[in-house]
């Protein structure tokens, strides 16, 4: 997964299937406003807790959008050919839930569904998956929703080992209780997205198996 090289940056090409950015200019109070935008996919995420193991399940893959911050964090930002000695590709290696891209016409629990099964291995059914909330994932640039769902696995529902799919690497990882406590306590610093911490701590709050 930290196998990383060849690194070069270059324009949008305008048919991306994944970004569009665009301008909308309106008028607030008589005063003409522009906003620079990105249409992007909905999206779903999964928080997962495995009843055999009494652990939360969690995926951790390269997302070259963290690793560019992180080098820009250092002034390199247009430098193609990153030094990847001196910024290691695991800087951008995240822990994240379990999520996919809605980018079929199918009911968001089927698309939670499938990405449990893809990414984590396991296969279950769709009334196994309870939804848990919908919220604006970006509120600046995308205003796309992102759907959250909880689900209950036992290690016999595992049918691979998951990892995603075609060119995807996804490392599939379990936490205990005391260890995903720790990262929504005060002060920590996660490489992870706001839906993992606000799934972590959904999770805490109405589900946390007694001791
Ligand atoms: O520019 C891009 C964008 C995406 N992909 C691929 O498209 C697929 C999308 O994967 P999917 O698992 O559907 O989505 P994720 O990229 O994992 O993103 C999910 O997880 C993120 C963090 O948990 C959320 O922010 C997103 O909204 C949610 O869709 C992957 O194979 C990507 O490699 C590309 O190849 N190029």
């Amino acid at each position: 997964m930290e196998n990383i090289s060849n690194i070069r940056y270059g324009a949008l090409p305008s048919n991306s299937p994944y970004i569009k950015p665009f301008r909308m200019r309106y008028v607030q109070d008589g005063i003409t406003k522009d906003a620079d935008l990105l249409k992007v996919h909905d999206s779903v995420c999964i928080i997962i807790y495995n009843r055999t193991t009494k652990k939360l399940i969690f995926v951790r893959q390269f997302r070259p959008a963290v690793y560019y911050a992180a080098v820009s964090e250092n002034g390199s930002e247009t430098d193609d050919n990153v030094n990847s000695t001196k910024y290691p590709p695991k800087l951008a290696i995240t822990l994240e839930l379990c999520a996919g891209i809605v980018d079929k016409d199918l009911p968001l629990k089927e698309i939670a569904r499938e990405e449990i099964l893809e990414e984590c291995g396991f296969n279950i059914s769709s009334d196994r998956i309870e939804e848990v909330m919908t919220y604006r994932s970006g509120v600046d640039t995308t205003g796309a929703t992102q759907t959250m769902f909880y689900c209950e696995v036992t290690d016999d529902d595992r049918v691979t080992a998951g990892g995603g799919i075609d060119d995807e690497i996804i490392e599939v990882i379990e936490l205990p209780m005391d260890e995903v406590e720790h990262m929504v306590k005060t002060g920590a610093n996660v490489v992870s997205p706001p839906s993992f911490l606000l799934g972590v701590l959904w999770f805490l709050s109405n589900k946390k198996p007694q001791q």
